[in-house]
């Protein structure tokens, strides 16, 4: 019996790695309860594993058993069942790569991945790329975003991956974390990791043989040891998280600087749209909640496409 971290899965074979790094190409055998969770596949990037060698020499192995979750992330599927697929688990913290310059990343699609990571309770940093080419007014702007996020209490950083701006600081941000990089494609993502860790080439590995063991090549998230004990967790094409079972009376829950006002408003039911005496508004009114932030919130309780 081993141990072992998931970082791969194809929906069949699970790539496994145990703490010498040695890999084996892992399945279950019979069927495993899913313990409740409403979710089609029982494992995920990033979950522990105990395992038995099956074959020394073919290096496959049985998965006996799957450690308890810090956290997960679920995503809705695309048939809108019941079920969502576990994309990645025990993520230590989420990185979202923007850029203000081109493809500029819009504060909609911010807030609803950070809506998400908020929900899943995964904690975030913003990372705004490309800051090399950016106009003088550009940058003015940045620093403006910038302070709105902060004061809401996210951590953020600037960078230029191609100037080698902010990459120490991209290094010691993941150092020792298990973090899912997220964003849209072209902000800089490869880029940037590539920056930190030239060896690791992310697009090259995404072809392997490990795929074709599957039966269903699409690989949902992967996970890339930068160094010891840092990983990073990508997710090919996906461009946002979704959220899973929310009701619109949570959504404001997920914004932290509307969480602390929520039990102001003179309904207890309020949704923040156009009741009276409600603090939410009052609180967007005086310009303590940002007016993008707000504008976020609205589309998300309509349900609207916010997500360019
Ligand atoms: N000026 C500038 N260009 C950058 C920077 N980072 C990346 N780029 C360029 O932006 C383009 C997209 O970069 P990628 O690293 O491939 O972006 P990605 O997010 O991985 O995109 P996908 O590969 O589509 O997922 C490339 O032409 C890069 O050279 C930066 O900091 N400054
Ligand atoms: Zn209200």
């Amino acid at each position: 019996m081993q141990n072992g971290l998931v970082l791969r899965s194809t929906g069949s074979w699970y790539e496994i790695r145990n703490p010498d790094g040695h890999i084996f190409q892992g399945r279950l055998k019979g069927k495993f309860k899913l313990k409740g969770l409403k979710v089609t596949n029982p494992i995920a990037v990033g979950d522990r594993v105990l395992f038995d060698v099956e074959d020394e020499a073919e290096n496959t192995a049985i998965i006996t058993d799957i450690a308890p979750r810090e956290n997960y992330i679920i995503r809705q599927s695309v048939h809108k069942t019941a079920h969502g697929h576990m994309l990645a688990a025990n993520i230590d913290q989420a990185v979202l790569l923007a850029t203000l310059a081109m493809p500029r990343t819009s504060t909609g699609f911010i807030d609803r991945f950070l809506v998400s990571a908020e929900s899943f309770r995964i904690p975030t940093t913003i990372v705004f790329n490309k800051v090399d080419i950016l106009s003088e007014d550009g940058l003015a702007f940045q620093q403006e975003i910038i302070e709105l996020y902060e004061r809401i209490g996210y951590n953020c950083l600037s960078t230029s991956a191609t100037e080698n701006e902010g990459v120490d600081e991209f290094r010691a941000l993941l150092d020792q974390k298990v973090t899912l990089v997220a964003g849209h494609s072209g902000v800089g993502k490869s880029s940037l990791v590539n920056a930190i860790a030239p060896d690791l080439n992310l697009r090259t590995n995404e072809v392997s043989s490990f795929a074709n063991k599957g039966v269903h090549t699409t690989t949902f998230a992967e996970m890339f040891e930068l160094a010891p004990n840092t990983y990073i967790i990508d997710t090919p094409g996906i461009k946002e998280l979704g959220l899973m079972d929310t009701s619109k009376t949570e959504i404001g829950h997920y914004f932290p600087e509307m969480r602390d006002r929520l039990n102001k408003c003179r309904f207890n039911n309020c949704l923040h749209i156009n009741e009276p005496g409600c603090a939410i508004k009052e609180a967007v009114g005086e310009g303590d909640i940002a007016e993008s932030r707000y504008m976020s919130y609205l589309s998300m309780m309509e349900g609207g496409d916010n997500r360019r």
